[in-house]
């Protein structure tokens, strides 16, 4: 009986540790306060977005949701001001998913915003299908959908004293490659529309975000705005939403036992945003709110200059 309950104790203690040591992440611990500061956040009516848009209106950002979801935004804003008491969190609808309507958004927000500090390219998913104009889901959303967004912004960013754009990417990126003929013949990362596929699109589009975040860094040098791309965790959301039946059986308990909640993956989008200090670290990657290494493929600059080349091209930009 004494074995068995020391056993137990044992692994009781083991997990313990383990999920401290490996999963519960590092804290961003700052008093900096957002008063008169604006921050769009992009997927932000639920997950990591929501808790960083939570965060910044504590802090008593001016803070947009840019959703596609107009009655789950609008729950979102319901909750955030409720929260945080800061009456200034708005919604405007945003679908990455298409190009027309990133441009529609990027026009409303310049009409009726005067200023923008913080624009958090966090939204993401993991889905096959194509988007409105026809690319690749992961690649569409995950990466083209934000480019398109932050240029269509950059001038308004520009006109902070200082500014920040944080690209939130993933471990993943280190699985991923670009492969240009695939995009030039079949607008995708990928071929096929199976769950591993789009898995695979997922790791891809990561890798892009990492690319993009180096070469923005490079063509942003001499201004007041500064980029950054961050792994957040790995995080209990709804980000796993389009699996399948047998993948979520797998799936749903590991979140329960091991993953952190959407506050602690939003710890190093929100020391990317906030943390001082950071600007000549522009266009790197962190993740525990520390900087990280990336794969070798995130660190080739002729890749990420090509990638920048592509995306204007195909959100009709050169
Ligand atoms: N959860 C994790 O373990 C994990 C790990 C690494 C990276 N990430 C990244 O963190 C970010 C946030 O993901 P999450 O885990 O909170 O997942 P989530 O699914 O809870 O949130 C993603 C958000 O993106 C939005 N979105 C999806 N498609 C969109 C579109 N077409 N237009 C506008 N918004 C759209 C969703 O509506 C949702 O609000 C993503 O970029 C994801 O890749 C998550």
């Amino acid at each position: 009986m004494s074995v068995l309950l020391s056993v137990l104790v044992g692994v009781l203690a083991a997990y313990i540790l383990i999920y401290y040591s490996l999963f519960k992440g590092a804290r961003f611990k700052s008093n900096v306060t957002l008063k008169g500061k604006t921050a769009i956040v992009t997927g932000s009516n639920t997950g990591i977005g929501k808790t960083t848009a939570l965060d910044l209106a504590k802090r008593g950002a001016r803070v947009i949701l840019a959703c596609r979801n107009k009655q789950k935004a609008e729950a979102a804003v319901y909750d955030i001001r409720k929260e945080s008491g800061n009456p200034e969190v708005l919604y405007m609808h945003l679908d990455l998913a298409s190009l027309k309507s990133v441009r529609d958004f990027a026009e409303n927000f310049l009409k009726s915003e005067p200023r923008l500090d913080l624009l958090i390219n966090n939204a993401g998913l993991i889905a096959s299908g194509r988007t409105e104009d026809g690319f690749g889901m992961a690649f569409g959303v995950n990466h083209l959908g934000h480019f398109l967004l932050t240029l269509l912004l950059l001038d308004r960013l520009k006109q902070a004293e200082h500014s920040r754009v944080v690209n939130v990417s993933a471990l993943l990126h280190r699985l991923g490659s670009v492969d240009f003929n695939l995009l030039n013949t079949h607008k995708d990362l990928v071929t096929g529309q199976s769950s591993w596929h789009a898995f695979r699109a997922y790791c891809h589009s990561k890798l892009c975000n990492v690319l993009f975040t180096r070469e923005l860094a490079n063509r942003l040098e001499g201004t007041s705005v500064t980029c950054y791309c961050l792994h957040p965790g790995v995080i209990a959301t709804e980000i796993g939403r389009n699996m399948g039946v047998l993948q979520k059986l797998l799936f749903l308990p590991m979140s329960k036992l091991f993953f952190l909640d959407p506050e602690g993956g939003a710890q190093t989008t929100l020391y990317c945003a906030l943390q001082e200090g950071l600007e000549p670290l522009s266009g790197r990657y962190f993740s525990s709110c520390a900087l990280q290494n990336v794969s070798a493929l995130g660190r080739d600059d002729a890749l990420a200059k090509k990638l920048w080349e592509v995306s204007e091209r195909l959100c009709g930009l050169s």
